[in-house]
């Protein structure tokens, strides 16, 4: 699985450096709140882990399975509500948690959603950000590293549902997609 991946682009370490920093900057923002969290299956659910153990003060979360990308490495553009959430959302203060903000069509979709049944508040946490692929107006709050426009996976990013547990994030070599 290693030999597949160009380069590491982020190690263990420096994954929970990021995660400690985003969880005081949580805790102190949420402090008084009690927010909902949720965690965008199935990428998100390593980032997502790790962030809720690093907030302290009280919080509630939940998943929602959305997707777009399917087997490809390019977004359909038509995002499928696959899971919904558990708990309704009017009133609540919610955090999205994610893996990674490519197009922003996955994560436009899911705040449209919740602003239409009312969350008091919607904001933004991803492991990743990759700005140059933008086609939606989507700033998230908190961003763990902006990465290049390359196709990475691990640390719950895939390739065909493949290589979530690396426990870092690298650049797939182009021939993994390329012959397949
Ligand atoms: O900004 P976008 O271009 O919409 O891309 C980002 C979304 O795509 C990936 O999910 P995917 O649909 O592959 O589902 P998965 O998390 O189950 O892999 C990723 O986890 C984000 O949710
Ligand atoms: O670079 C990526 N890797 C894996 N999944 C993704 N979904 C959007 N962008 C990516
Ligand atoms: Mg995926």
């Amino acid at each position: 699985m290693n030999e597949d991946i160009k380069e590491v682009l982020y190690s263990k370490q420096q994954i929970e450096e990021v995660s400690k920093k985003i969880g005081v900057q949580l805790t102190n923002d949420y402090a008084d709140k009690k927010p909902l969290v949720i965690c965008v299956l199935k990428g998100a659910v390593l980032f997502m882990a790790d962030i809720i153990r690093k907030i302290d003060t009280y919080v509630e979360i939940d998943f929602m399975d959305v997707s777009s990308y399917g087997e490809a490495t390019v977004s359909s553009g038509e995002v499928k509500i696959i899971k919904d959430l558990d708990v309704p959302v009017e009133g609540r203060d919610i955090l999205i948690v994610e893996d990674i903000i490519d197009t922003g069509k996955t994560l436009q979709c899911l705040v449209n959603l919740l602003k239409h049944r009312k969350a008091a508040s919607v904001k933004i946490c991803t492991l990743l950000d990759k700005p140059e692929r933008r086609m939606e107006g989507i700033i998230p709050d908190y961003v763990g590293f902006q990465v290049p426009n390359e196709f990475v996976v691990g640390y719950g990013l895939d390739y065909k549902g493949m290589y979530r547990n690396l426990p870092y994030v690298g650049i797939l070599k182009s021939e993994v997609y390329e012959n397949n």
